[in-house]
């Protein structure tokens, strides 16, 4: 699957570098008869004796700096693509370029100019030649697995089998291993994504286990500091107590597996030069990010509130609007203040680059950047991101979206939903009494009955869902292009399998039921749009009066 991937890419990779090829030819071409253009209105005012060479000096400054800029460009794009020593001598061209342009005095005499259009022609010729290897592109690893495979290792059958059937309702596959030795031999063969062991004081046997490379939790009698050192030598990610509280697992299960479940990375790209942005669009889609290409940057907002990147990659020169200009208007916005925006620039000059990040930009990449180094960089940015966003607007016991984020979340996916005319349903969902719930057992079970829901939400709704605590032990929900239908057999699924989880304290078992009352944006006009969370709620109180556990609309 990833070879297949890896072999698309590379054919897709190789038809845009021909592409480039046949551009990046054209362009020297048409610059050397530019300059060859220049060389001779130069020479001809030598000649004569009452020519304006003031005159022809300022248009021949302006055709030089429009040469310069795209000797820049080339300088910028050409190692991308692999052709790294054409990339170098464009960049020595332009820097005589830019020399000139910057002397007060007259051009230089016609028989310079025209050894430097003879340097353009020797560089159209050397793209012909230039065989440098294609760039080196990461192969994207999925971001998601289809399903989490766990092995249990427990000698009891029927306690086997009892955790084998809950972790089954958070969509895990589980298999039951009665023995270490089982596994063992299996594991040379195939990588379950976690492993949970009851440890039973099998301390000699489980060395064998840290062999493997995936996560590994244990599950024991003793709470002991000898057995708990003994794990955490073992690099034991985790240790649960029999009788196992599951809900308190799965929160750990969770953990581990959230970076591999995290949705891919939203990138936006604006660049004038398409066969660049193309370039970026495959490398980073390949290593299982999504990209959007913008087209028109003066609709730069329009996309941002639909697609909702995580990072701006953007080149500085273009020719309308330049990306100083356009990373001070995403700034303009409260909503955008934090979100991550790159130059990606084939600019030199330190000065220019720190001038040009003033404004609202965060960092700088520097053209030509390698496959591997911009998944890198855009991967190791968009992390801290995440972490800093996580920080700002999740809540910590149940990791989803805080009270204002959820709120403000609804109303946006709301209105992107009126705009692009699909349906959103917005739904509340409260555990039901949970008051008894604290009072009976405590303020520490009913945390992990509030975070059971959250990971239970998590699980059964799609990555392009919302999900937020908007109170105590009541959670708001959006999800887009969702009709009343189905969303109600969405939450009525998910309050089906809340209702069979068990939860324990101690020797106590017991279970709890949750009510939701939703609203789809269809039945509500899209200029009361304010409303649909009152709607919501009313739908929910409606769902608690109906004798709870229910879904209500
Ligand atoms: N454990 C825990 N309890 C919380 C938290 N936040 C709020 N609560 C409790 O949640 C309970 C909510 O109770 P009520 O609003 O009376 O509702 P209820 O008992 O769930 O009854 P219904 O909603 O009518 O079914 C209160 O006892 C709060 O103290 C929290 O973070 N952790």
């Amino acid at each position: 699957m990833v070879k297949d991937k890896q072999k698309t890419l590379e054919s897709k990779l190789a038809v845009l570098k021909q592409s480039y090829l046949a551009t990046l030819k054209a362009d020297l071409a048409a610059l050397f008869q530019v300059f060859m253009q220049i060389s001779f209105e130069v020479q001809i005012s030598d000649c004569t004796l009452n020519s304006d060479r003031q005159v022809v000096n300022a248009s021949s400054k302006m055709a030089l700096d429009n040469v310069s800029q795209r000797l820049h460009k080339i300088a910028g794009s050409a190692g991308t693509f692999g052709f790294h020593a054409v990339g170098q001598q464009a960049r020595t061209l332009e820097v005589t370029l830019q020399s000139w342009l910057e002397a007060s005095d007259a051009l230089p005499a016609s028989s310079v100019l025209k050894a430097f259009a003879q340097q353009l022609q020797k560089l159209q010729s050397e793209v012909l030649l230039d065989i440098q290897s294609r760039p080196s592109v990461v192969a994207g690893e999925s971001a998601i697995s289809s399903a989490t495979v766990i092995w249990l290792i427990e000698e009891d059958f029927d306690l086997g089998n009892s955790i084998l059937e809950q972790l089954s309702n958070f969509s895990y596959t589980v298999r039951l291993f009665s023995s270490i030795e089982q596994v063992s031999e299996l594991s040379s063969k195939v990588a379950p994504d976690i492993v949970i062991v009851d440890v039973r004081g099998n301390l000699g046997q489980l060395a064998s286990l840290s062999k493997l490379s995936c996560p590994l939790l244990f599950i024991s009698e003793q709470d002991t500091f000898d057995a708990r050192i003994h794990a955490a030598q073992m690099n034991a990610q985790g240790y649960f107590l029999k009788p196992l509280n599951i809900p308190q697992l799965v929160n750990r299960l969770e953990q581990l597996l959230n970076d591999r479940q995290a949705p891919p990375a939203r990138i936006m790209i604006i660049d004038d030069d398409d066969q660049l942005a193309m370039y970026y669009q495959l490398v980073l889609e390949a290593a299982g990010m999504e990209v959007l290409i913008l087209e028109t940057s003066c609709e730069i907002m329009e996309h941002i509130s639909l697609f909702r990147p995580e990072m701006l990659l953007m080149d500085v020169h273009m020719p309308i609007y330049n990306g100083a200009d356009l990373a001070a208007v995403v700034r303009q916005y409260d909503e955008w203040s934090n979100l991550p925006i790159v130059f990606l620039s084939a600019e030199t000059d330190l000065n220019k680059q720190i001038d040009t990040l003033s404004p609202g930009a965060d960092d700088f990449l520097a053209k030509p950047i390698l496959a591997a180094q911009l998944v890198t960089s855009v991967r190791s940015r968009i992390a801290r991101a995440r972490t800093l966003s996580a920080l700002l607007n999740k809540d910590s016991l149940t990791g989803l979206l805080k009270h204002a984020s959820i709120k403000s979340a609804a109303v946006n996916e709301a209105t992107r939903g009126y705009r692009q005319k699909y349906p959103v349903v917005v739904a509340m969902i409260d555990i039901d009494n949970f008051k008894m719930v604290n009072d009976t057992h405590g303020h520490a079970v009913g945390d992990v009955v509030i975070s059971s829901v959250a990971t239970l939400l998590r699980q059964r709704l799609r990555q392009t869902d919302v999900i937020g605590r908007y109170g105590g032990e009541e959670f708001l929900i959006v999800l887009p292009h969702c009709g009343a239908e189905d969303g109600w057999k969405c939450l009525e699924d998910i309050r089906e399998y809340f209702s069979r989880l068990s939860f324990r304290q101690g020797e106590i078992e017991f279970a709890c039921t949750l009510s939701a009352g939703l609203v789809c944006s269809s039945s509500v006009p899209a200029d009361e749009r304010e409303t649909l969370l009152v709607a919501a709620d009313e739908a929910l109180y409606r769902a608690k009066r109906g004798g709870r556990n229910k879904v209500s609309y």
